[in-house]
């Protein structure tokens, strides 16, 4: 049996066409979302990304606007930005693309930002809201995740999860939001002893890494569903995932592909919280 795949690509643009009529909506109100994107240096990848969250952004009737600082910007000249798009009542959602230029703090560019503008859920108060459970800004790719997995009815309440990377982005928070929805979770990285015997006892696998064919057939359980977060660049221009798709498939009961998978969820959960913002639905105190 080979398994259901539930494609991204798809959903996304379903999940677009419903926000288009909340934004017109919005819109007649006399409040036209706004987001602001912060693009720093050349990074090939960087620009496609965020060509990409503009191109969605437009077709909902999310307006955005494109700050590109050269690689050589400093962290105070950076810092002064954002505090410049805080005060800016135009602006309902800020998001600074990952990675920066090494002299640049990504830590402390992050907490500049307004919590209620952070519309990619990286500051610490959000995480922290979203720790304990309260409504906030949930960071894209694991909220896209999430709504992968409802989209298609899968349980996870009770259900083993094993992610696989603890990065702030992607592996720590995707736990977490599994854990809200009372998975019982374990997670796996670069100093994890035996993987694949821990691969071997998940219901659900998220696998995060960044490295083309980390996971294969052998290391599922029969009936998994598997989420692959990976984005690898082949030498011949082609995207793949972290999972060996073709082998994975034959094993799990849903997969998720690469490209056509998370990342175009990770798109639209961003613009679902610039909705969010714009709506001032999350706070600060
Ligand atoms: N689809 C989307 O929307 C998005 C996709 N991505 C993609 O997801 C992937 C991961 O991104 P990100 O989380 O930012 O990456 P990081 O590089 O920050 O994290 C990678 C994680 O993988 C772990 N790891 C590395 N090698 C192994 C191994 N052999 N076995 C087990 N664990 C390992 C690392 O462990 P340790 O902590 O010990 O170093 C680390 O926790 C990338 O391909 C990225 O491009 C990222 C964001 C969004
Ligand atoms: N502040 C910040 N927020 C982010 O959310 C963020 C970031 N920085 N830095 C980089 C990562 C990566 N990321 C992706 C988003 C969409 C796709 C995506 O749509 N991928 C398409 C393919 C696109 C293509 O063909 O190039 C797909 O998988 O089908 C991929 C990756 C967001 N990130």
């Amino acid at each position: 049996m080979s398994a259901d795949i539930i494609n991204g690509k798809d959903l996304a643009q379903e999940l677009r066409a419903n926000m288009k009529e909340e934004v017109s909506q919005l819109v007649q109100m006399g409040i036209t979302p706004h987001l602001t994107v912060l693009l720093v240096g050349d990074n090939p990848a960087s620009k496609s990304y965020v060509k990409g969250k503009e191109k969605a952004a437009k077709e909902v009737g999310i307006s955005s606007s494109l700050i590109e600082l050269p690689a050589s910007t400093t962290e105070d000249e950076l810092l002064e930005t954002i505090i410049q798009l805080n005060n800016d009542d135009s602006v309902h959602g800020i998001l600074v693309q990952l990675p920066l230029p090494q002299q640049i703090s990504e830590r402390k560019v992050i907490e500049a930002i307004d919590p209620s503008k952070d519309v990619d859920g990286f500051h610490p108060v959000n995480i922290g809201r979203m720790m304990v459970g309260e409504d906030t800004f949930l960071p894209c790719t694991p909220y896209g995740i999430l709504t992968m997995l409802k989209s298609r009815d899968i349980v996870i309440e009770g259900k083993h999860a094993v992610i696989i990377g603890r990065s702030n982005i992607v592996g720590k928070p995707v736990g977490q939001l599994l854990l809200n929805e009372n998975a019982t979770v374990t997670y796996c990285h670069s100093k994890t002893e035996d993987l694949k015997e821990l691969t071997r006892q998940a219901d659900i696998l998220v696998v995060a890494v960044g490295r083309p064919n980390v996971i294969t057939g052998d290391f599922l359980k029969e009936g998994a569903v598997v989420i692959d977060v990976g984005i690898n660049r082949l030498e011949n221009g082609s995207l793949t995932g972290d999972v060996d798709f073709e082998d994975a498939k034959e094993k799990a009961a849903y997969i998720t592909p690469v490209p056509k998978g998370v990342g175009p969820m990770t798109i639209a959960m961003l613009l679902k919280n610039t909705i969010k913002a714009a709506k001032g639905l999350v706070s600060v105190e």
